[in-house]
């Protein structure tokens, strides 16, 4: 059984080797979409009998480990070194510092990799994240799938 949480957070990037409008400073509203796998609990007075995670849990553990994490953050890549400079000379800036540029496909394996370590199975049905879907724009997103074994 496959179930997915939606979030949404706001968040502030460039791709400075991009060579049109997104090397400039800008934001998204961007919305994730977290895909787990397991089965049905099935255990009688379990609160989550019959789902296969609460989707609040989805989203509180989400919302611990990344979304709150990157909301109204910048989003900028190590070795962006002008960007970089301007964000350290901010006092108390909410700055998200990658290793990688932060484009849609990075940032969506960066995501599975964080929520791929929270989610943990609690009551033996298999509960993992099987699917991470990261939209840049309505119109562009980014699929961050469980290698295949
Ligand atoms: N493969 C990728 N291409 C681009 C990325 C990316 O992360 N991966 N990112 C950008 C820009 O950051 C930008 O966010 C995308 O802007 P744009 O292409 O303008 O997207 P829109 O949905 O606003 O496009 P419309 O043409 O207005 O619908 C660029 N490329
Ligand atoms: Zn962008």
């Amino acid at each position: 059984m496959l179930i997915t949480r939606k979030l949404e957070f706001d968040a502030g990037h460039r791709i400075s080797t991009h060579n049109s409008q997104c090397r400039h400073l800008h934001g998204h509203r961007y919305v994730i979409e977290i895909t787990l796998s397991g089965s049905i609990i099935s255990e009688k007075g379990n609160a989550q009998q019959g789902m296969v995670m609460d989707f609040s849990e989805v989203k509180r553990i989400a919302s611990e480990v990344l979304v709150d994490k990157w909301d109204h953050a910048f989003l900028v890549y190590s070795g962006d070194t002008p960007v970089m400079q301007f964000l350290q000379s901010l006092e108390d800036h909410k700055t998200v510092v990658l290793d990688v540029q932060p484009t849609a496909e990075n940032l969506a394996v960066i995501a599975f990799d964080i929520l791929n370590a929270a989610y943990q199975d609690n009551y033996g049905n298999h509960l993992q994240l099987e699917h991470v879907r990261l939209y840049e724009t309505p119109n562009c997103w980014a699929d961050a799938s469980r290698a295949v074994d």
